[in-house]
């Protein structure tokens, strides 16, 4: 990739401890970000100064919420944020990178490659059109749509026990109670808001998490359903 003009984005020191032996590829993205990300319009150039602690950190601490080897698709990318950061610093995650423009589909394959990230696939398209094709343990998202929005988009792609982690900002918690009965009327869940990345990132990063607790009617997905990963298949299961 071009990365254009030389912009150096020096990683602050706590970020040594949060991304460990992923800081030297972590660099290289967020040299990639400030330069081709910048010139492409994908990331304001305002926010070049704080790609560190607003983007880079304040999505890594996710990771948290995460389980050991799960399946995750990363609705609206964008850039790669959440999504390519999670899959740097968590290599046992697959990861789909949910995307419906063109250059910014362009712009993540090319990240993939340079980042050489073999834990990470691009999907061009909607979220709404993937449901009966995609499913996840894991999905997140951030500054793609209000909640109800979202979680209209999430909870079809998920089983019984998944989450869509919503990064949000400070109204999160506002936000989720005006939309709690939308969601459960979308399908049977349970939501918080938590905040992770204490003592890592400042502020904490903001998440609103809704868990998915019913199997739910997915038969129109069941035939041509596969993993967001490449094949987790459940057999036998009645819907
Ligand atoms: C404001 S950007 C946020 C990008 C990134 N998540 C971030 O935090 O920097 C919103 C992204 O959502 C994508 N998007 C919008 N509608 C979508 C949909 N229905 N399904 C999937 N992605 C969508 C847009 O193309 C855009 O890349």
């Amino acid at each position: 990739m071009a990365s254009g003009a030389d912009r150096s984005v020096a990683p602050p020191e706590q970020a040594q401890a949060l991304f460990g032996a992923a800081l030297p590829r972590m660099e290289r993205y967020a040299e990639v970000l400030a330069a081709a990300g910048v010139e492409r319009g994908l990331i304001g150039p305002r926010e070049v100064p704080r790609l560190w602690e607003r983007h880079l950190m304040n999505c890594a601490v996710v990771e948290e919420l995460i389980p050991e080897g799960a399946t995750v698709v990363d609705i609206g990318s964008g850039a790669g944020l959440p999504g390519v950061v999670l899959a740097l610093v968590r290599p046992d995650l697959s990861v789909t990178l949910l995307e419906p423009l063109l250059r910014r589909t362009v712009f993540l394959r090319e990240c993939i490659d340079l980042l050489e990230l073999d834990n990470v696939e691009v999907r061009r398209a909607r979220a709404e059109e993937v449901r009966s094709q995609v499913r996840a343990d894991i999905v997140t998202a951030r500054a793609v749509a209000p909640l109800t929005r979202l979680a209209g988009w999430a909870l079809p792609l998920l089983g019984k026990g998944g989450s869509l982690l919503a990064l949000k900002g400070e109204q999160a918690e506002a936000e989720l109670e005006e939309a709690r009965g939308d969601l459960s009327a979308q399908r049977p869940c349970v939501a918080d808001v938590i905040r992770v990345g204490r003592g890592k990132v400042e502020p904490a990063t903001t998440v609103v998490r809704v868990t998915v607790t019913s199997e739910g009617d997915h038969s129109h997905a069941s035939r041509s359903r596969r993993s967001a990963g490449g094949g987790r298949r459940k057999r036998g299961r009645k819907r």
